[in-house]
């Protein structure tokens, strides 16, 4: 569960302050998925950033499982972060080592013992359907099973929520299907709470509950994925659902 209350975040862009979150309060229930959508700029990698304090807020708290990160030292904030997992757009994968040594270096960061070590990493590769990859180095993997053992890598810590930030935005719309079933496949196999952050409709379309619509730094607008028809009010959330690009169904899943 997460929720942030209030939470702002302001830098200093090259033609002065700005303020790139501005009072966001969000609630995202254990076990769901939260999109967040908008355009270019408006502050969605800075808020994903900020719910495991990548981003330190300059106001507003910044709860996860019930403990306000933003009050904790730092020694706590590491424990907790331990169990956030995130995932970018670039996979952010080392390239001199294998998929399971990528893995593996999470845990050891985590201070997992090495006993331990091999069994979760196996476990992980498998949540992701990339146990024959193990010995594999990135370069010889698709852009699909890059972010797979991205993914895996996440897992690996047993986190509670993971943070997705673009995660499909570097790869092919086929592979793109396959990316979120797995994702939707953590969600609901191990009941990972999942943020996901996207420009695509059709992205958060295909796992989300719930999509907060970002503008200008603020939330503007929520719109439920309960089936029912989408009545999108501000200008903005009408055109970003307005779908360009077209996803075929999950059902075709674990391709790619
Ligand atoms: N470290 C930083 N220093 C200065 N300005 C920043 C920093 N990080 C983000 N910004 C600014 O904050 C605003 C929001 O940026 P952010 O990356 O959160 O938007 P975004 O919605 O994720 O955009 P995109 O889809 O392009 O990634 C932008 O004006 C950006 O230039």
């Amino acid at each position: 569960m997460i929720t942030l209350r209030g939470v702002t975040k302001r830098f200093t862009g090259p033609d002065g302050p700005l303020t790139a979150v501005d009072d966001v309060d969000l609630h995202v229930p254990r076990g769901s998925v939260q999109g967040i959508i908008g355009f270019s700029g408006a502050g969605k990698s800075t808020l994903i950033r900020l719910i495991n304090l990548l981003e330190r807020p300059d106001s507003g708290s910044v709860a996860v499982d019930g403990t306000d990160l933003t009050t904790v030292d730092d020694v706590e904030l590491r424990r907790r972060r331990a169990k956030i997992g995130m995932i970018f757009q670039h996979f952010n994968l080392l390239a001199n080592l294998t998929a399971a040594q990528n893995v593996e270096l999470a845990l050891r960061i985590a201070g997992v013992g090495k006993a331990a070590r091999a069994a979760r990493v196996a476990e992980a590769l498998a949540v992701v359907d990339l146990s024959d990859k193990a010995g594999a180095y990135p370069a010889k993997l698709s852009g699909g099973q890059q972010q797979r053992v991205a993914i895996a890598r996440a897992l690996a810590n047993e986190p509670s929520v993971l943070l997705c930030d673009e995660p499909t935005s570097a790869v092919d719309p086929r592979t793109t299907v396959s990316v979120l079933s797995y994702l939707k496949e953590v969600n609901e196999r191990l009941g990972i709470t999942i943020v996901l952050v996207t420009h695509e409709m059709n992205v958060v379309r295909a796992i989300a509950d719930d999509v907060a619509v970002m503008d200008g730094g603020k939330v503007v607008e929520h719109l439920r994925l309960d089936g029912s028809p989408l009545r999108p009010e501000t200008e903005i959330a009408q055109f970003l659902i307005d779908d360009r690009i077209r996803l075929r169904s999950l059902e075709e899943t674990h391709v790619g």
